[in-house]
Parts: C-alpha cells; sequence; structure tokens
C-alpha cells in the first residue's frame, strides 16, 4: 500500500509540474528568451563577415544582419552547409547579400587562404563576428597540432583577426565581436600544457578557450585605442544549438530542457547589439550578454595573462602583431 501511495504521489507531483509548465508556458519562454536587441540600425553598404554561419547562432546573425541591408560573408568550414543555410536565409528574405566562403579555422593554411582571397576581392570589412565554435570535443589535434578547442575557439579566430585587421583599419568605425561564454567563469589558461598533452577534460579545455576568447577581446580592444575599431565579447546564452553534439548527455539534457534554453535567434541577439547598437559605437573591450554589460570573472581581467596569452599565440602561429 505504502509503495503504491508513493507512486500515486510521485505520479500526481508530476503531473502538477507539467501543469505549471504547461500553463507558464509564454512566461517560461519569455524569461527564457533573455535580452533582444532594440536597435533599428540598418547596415546598408556595410560588409560583415561571421564564422560557422551555417548554424545555431552563427546563421540567426547572419539573417538579421542580412535583413538589415548588410552584405554578410557566411564563413564555413563545409561549403556545402554553408550554401544550404545561405539557401534557407535567401528563401527568408530574398533581397538577402549573403554569400558562402569556405574557412576551416582548424587548419591555418585554410585560415590564410580564406583571408588572402577576401583581402583581394573585398576593399571593406565593417564587422567581424568570431562566432565559430566546438564544445567537449574527443581530444583531437588541428592540421597544425594544436589541440581542438583552443586552436579552433581562439587561435584560429586570432589569426584571422590578424590577417583582416589592416583591413578593418581601413573601414573604420568597424567593430569585432567574439562569441565567447559564461563558461569563461570555470577555465584557466593552462602555460604549461596549453594543449592538454598532460591530461585532457573536455569540458575545462571548453573552458579555457572561452576565457582566452575574453582575454584577447580585452587586450586586442587595449591595442586598438585610437582606431575607431572597437572589439567586446560576449556570451549568448544558453542556447538550444548543435553545439552539444559531441556530448550525448548534453544533448539529452537540452533536449528535454528546450523550453527553458534560448532558442539559435534568441542567443543571437547579444552578438547583434554589439555588431550594431549605437549606443557601442565607442565601447569596446568590455563583455556582454543579455545584450547588457556583463561579469567578467578575475582571471578574464588579468592584464598580465591577457598579454601573455597574446604572446604565447603569436609565438605559436608564427605572426608578430604588436
Ligand atoms: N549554444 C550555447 O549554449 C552556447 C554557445 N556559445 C558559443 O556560441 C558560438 C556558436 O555556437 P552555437 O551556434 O551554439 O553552436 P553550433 O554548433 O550550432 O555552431 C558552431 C559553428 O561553428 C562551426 N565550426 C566548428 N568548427 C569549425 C572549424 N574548424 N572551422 C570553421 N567553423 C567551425 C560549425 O560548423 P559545422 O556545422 O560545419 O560543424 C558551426 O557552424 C560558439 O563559439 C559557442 O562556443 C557560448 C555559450 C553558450
Ligand atoms: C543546470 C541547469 C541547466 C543547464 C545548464 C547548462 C547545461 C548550461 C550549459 C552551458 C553551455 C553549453 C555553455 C556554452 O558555452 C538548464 C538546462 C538551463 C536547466 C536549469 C538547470
Amino acid at each position: 500500500i505504502l509503495g503504491v501511495m508513493l507512486l500515486l504521489m510521485i505520479a500526481a507531483g508530476l503531473g502538477l509540474v507539467t501543469l505549471l509548465v504547461v500553463f507558464f508556458k509564454p512566461q517560461i519562454r519569455q524569461y527564457g528568451a533573455g535580452g533582444v536587441c532594440q536597435s533599428a540600425a540598418t547596415l546598408n553598404g556595410k560588409t560583415v563577415l561571421i564564422t560557422g554561419a551555417n548554424t545555431g547562432i552563427g546563421k540567426e546573425t547572419a539573417l538579421d544582419l542580412a535583413r538589415r541591408g548588410a552584405r554578410v560573408i557566411m564563413a564555413c568550414r563545409d561549403v556545402d552547409k554553408g550554401e544550404e543555410a545561405a539557401a534557407g536565409i535567401r528563401g527568408a528574405y530574398p533581397p538577402a547579400l549573403v554569400e558562402v566562403r569556405e574557412l576551416d579555422l582548424a587548419d591555418t593554411c585554410s585560415i590564410r587562404a580564406f583571408a588572402e582571397t577576401l583581402l583581394r576581392e573585398i576593399n571593406q570589412l565593417h564587422v567581424l563576428i568570431n562566432n565559430a565554435g566546438v564544445m567537449m570535443c574527443p581530444y583531437t589535434k588541428t592540421v597544425d597540432g594544436f589541440e581542438m578547442h583552443i586552436g579552433v575557439n581562439h587561435l584560429g579566430h586570432f589569426l584571422l583577426t590578424h590577417l583582416l585587421i589592416g583591413l578593418l583599419k581601413r573601414s573604420a568605425p568597424a567593430r569585432i565581436v567574439v562569441v565567447s561564454s559564461l563558461a569563461h567563469n570555470f577555465g584557466w589558461i593552462r602555460f604549461h600544457d596549453l594543449h592538454s598533452q598532460g591530461s585532457y577534460n573536455s569540458g575545462l579545455a571548453y573552458c579555457q578557450s572561452k576565457l582566452a576568447n575574453v582575454l584577447f577581446a580585452r587586450e586586442l580592444a587595449r591595442r586598438l585605442r585610437g582606431t575607431e575599431v572597437t572589439v567586446n565579447s560576449v556570451h549568448p546564452g544558453t542556447v538550444n544549438s548543435d553545439l552539444t553534439r559531441h556530448s550525448t548527455l548534453m544533448t539529452i539534457f537540452f533536449t528535454v530542457f528546450a523550453m527553458f534554453l534560448k532558442t539559435p535567434r534568441e542567443g543571437a541577439q547579444t552578438s547583434i547589439y554589439c555588431a550594431l547598437a549605437e549606443e557601442l559605437h565607442a565601447i569596446s573591450g568590455k563583455h556582454f550578454s543579455d545584450c547588457a554589460p556583463a561579469f567578467v570573472a578575475p582571471q578574464g581581467r588579468s592584464e598580465e595573462t591577457a598579454r601573455r596569452l597574446w604572446e604565447v599565440s603569436c609565438e605559436l602561429l608564427g605572426v608578430e602583431w604588436d
């Protein structure tokens, strides 16, 4: 009897929770959606480059900026997936000026080839959105032997930005948006083992790379003072996207809790805000979430760590960037 009563109580509890969720669905969704970019700014005549634009947050950012009149270059490692996404964007907004170019951030030759062609073919770049990312993949190395998270999420974007910075300066006012994460709070830069050769934890490797994103944005902002090129980092929120593809547990979790998470369109709002909001025209080196300034962990505010990471990144990539 006790067992039956317990089962009945669990069933009643579950039923009540389901009822509450169904009843308060609009409120839950509104809260989950987070901040919305309220700017009505248009981008006619402006050129925007977004990495990892074939899916998730990147694709929704591309659609929004194309709707505002920008020429959007979608830099994707899989051109077929990119073309499919571009077709979707043109379907949703037929006048969209979107084009797909191949860029594999896990290969410095691909990054150099991409930048070389781009610099030959376009003479203005007003917004660069370093959006592409990989999370919790098994231990893998990039073509150049970097651990995949730090290689793609940080070093790949570092090199890309280095190669395009002249173009951005010539196009000023220009903006750089670095898509980081709340996960930077749980990361630290392991200078003694940046590529996790000693020990590897996929979650911590991701957190390290997202901390590197925050530090890179701050250090670059410092170096860009007086250029009219600004750079800010972003936490997009917890977004139901393909990012969890390497973790079955996370994928199940995200599917079950989908209603509480942001959709990719909602997750794109802070990137869009940092790319175009009028009030941010002179703001640089800051971190944003939900279209508002956000907390940065102490390890993300360390000037010394930022400088050291900059030097190590230059060394690993064989570039000089003062
Ligand atoms: N979703 C979330 O909850 C959060 C996301 N973020 C950040 O937001 C950004 C976008 O993620 P999200 O849209 O959610 O994830 P998705 O997995 O949906 O999109 C990631 C994009 O990055 C691309 N990418 C991965 N590796 C490479 C590479 N080597 N070269 C070029 N492109 C590559 C992917 O291409 P392909 O499809 O071909 O693999 C894809 O287009 C990431 O930087 C992520 O860290 C931050 C906090 C939370
Ligand atoms: C704990 C918890 C959740 C999980 C949060 C997770 C798993 C966040 C993942 C963040 C990521 C992927 C960041 C990427 O940079 C939910 C689902 C919101 C439901 C409420 C309780």
